[in-house]
């Protein structure tokens, strides 16, 4: 039995009165991606499914090396998968050239982890935020275009305009990862990717910076992929969650129901380790202790990767791909399915093989 992967579309593309639904700003289907050759190949994405609507935020979680950067650089088209579709406002931007893959190339932009290592010490934050106007010439074409418009990108993220013609090393780390947004923003994206962009912060800044991300979404109907370890941050930010495992999505829906309500083993096991945050229907309070290791990405093991580590598995759980399953161990079919992988769900009894 081949795995079914989660599909993550609303159900039919249909609103709740039957008219077609616009297609989602980012829709990710099946897509592939291996690196390596013979015996050192790895699936680092492994049939990945993955949405985001206009101006909501999807957060991206699962431990180290399960395939998030992967998916992020796909998404950013700075890798072709190996099959699967990625459709942006409905376009497959990887059969685009020219002018317009360049048009395409405005809309998805990124924010990187650490603003002390994404940011050239020896440019000014006017230089730093325009840069991207050197490929895109036509968006300010003169120089007091440029100058208005470093000035209200620098007010956007709650910088001032004395703080153009500074340097890297005379702001807060704060105040660079503003300054990385703004870079972002410069383009007027449609779509930001924001690859654990408040891990290298203080607490305190964290939040200031959260806020930012939020307001510029409020302001600008702009639309986030969230990468973060840091599940009481993704939970805070994101209307849609998807949990990775060993590049296979093993859960995926809106963020309080999977939060609350986790269906796959893995997402209770990794959000009863998030200090804040209460798993129900779990040991309450107590971390939920994984067995070993993740195994080796060239050795996945058979029928339900996440087996060798999981407290529910059984002997079905070796021969069998796992079923989709709901918290309740049903199909779902409300407009935005929670559904994860299992064959031993939480909240439900063993599934049908
Ligand atoms: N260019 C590459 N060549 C070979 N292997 C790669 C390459 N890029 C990623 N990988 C492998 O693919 C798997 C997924 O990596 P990826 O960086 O996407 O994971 P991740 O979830 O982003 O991890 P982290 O949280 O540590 O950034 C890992 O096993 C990684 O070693």
């Amino acid at each position: 039995m081949s795995e079914t992967p989660l599909t993550d579309a609303t159900a039919a593309g249909l609103r709740a009165d039957g008219s077609a639904a616009p297609p989602p700003l980012l829709e990710v289907r099946g897509v592939t991606k291996s690196f390596g050759h013979g015996r050192r190949r790895l699936t680092a994405l492994d049939g990945v499914d993955v949405r985001v609507e206009r101006g909501q935020t999807l957060g991206l979680v699962g431990e180290s090396g399960c395939g998030k950067s992967t998916l992020a650089r796909v998404v950013l088209g700075l890798e072709r998968p190996d099959s699967g579709t990625v459709r942006f406002d409905g376009t497959d931007p990887f059969t685009l050239k020219g002018k317009e893959l360049l048009a395409w190339r405005r809309r998805v932009q990124m924010v990187f982890q650490d603003p002390f290592a994404s940011l050239n010490a020896r440019m000014s934050a006017t230089d730093l935020i325009g840069e991207p106007w050197r490929t895109h010439r036509d968006i300010v074409p003169t120089a007091q275009a440029r100058e208005r418009r470093v000035r209200e990108l620098l007010s956007l993220v709650g910088l001032r305009d004395s703080d153009a013609h500074r340097y890297p090393n005379e702001f807060s780390g704060g105040q660079r990862q503003r300054i990385g947004i703004a870079r972002a923003l410069a383009l007027d994206p449609d779509l930001i990717v924001c690859d654990e962009p408040v891990s290298a912060l203080d607490l305190s800044v964290q939040a200031q910076v959260l806020n930012v991300l939020s307001e510029l979404r409020e302001r600008l109907g702009v639309s986030y992929v969230f990468i973060s370890h840091d599940l009481s941050v993704v939970r805070h930010v994101s209307d849609r969650v998807t949990v990775m495992y060993l590049g296979k999505v093993i859960e995926h829906g809106p963020t309080e129901d999977v939060f609350d309500r986790p269906v796959h083993p893995y997402t209770a096991a990794l959000m009863s380790a998030a200090p804040t945050l209460d798993v129900s229907g779990q040991a309450q309070d107590d971390e939920i202790q994984l067995r070993g290791e993740i195994p080796s990405p060239y050795d996945i093991p058979s029928g339900c990767r996440f087996r060798t580590r999981c407290w529910k598995s059984e002997a079905r759980c070796a021969e069998l791909a796992p079923p989709v399953v709901t918290r309740d161990g049903t199909a779902d079919t409300g407009r935005d399915p929670h559904e994860g992988l299992c064959h031993f769900p939480l909240g439900a009894g063993p599934t049908e093989a």
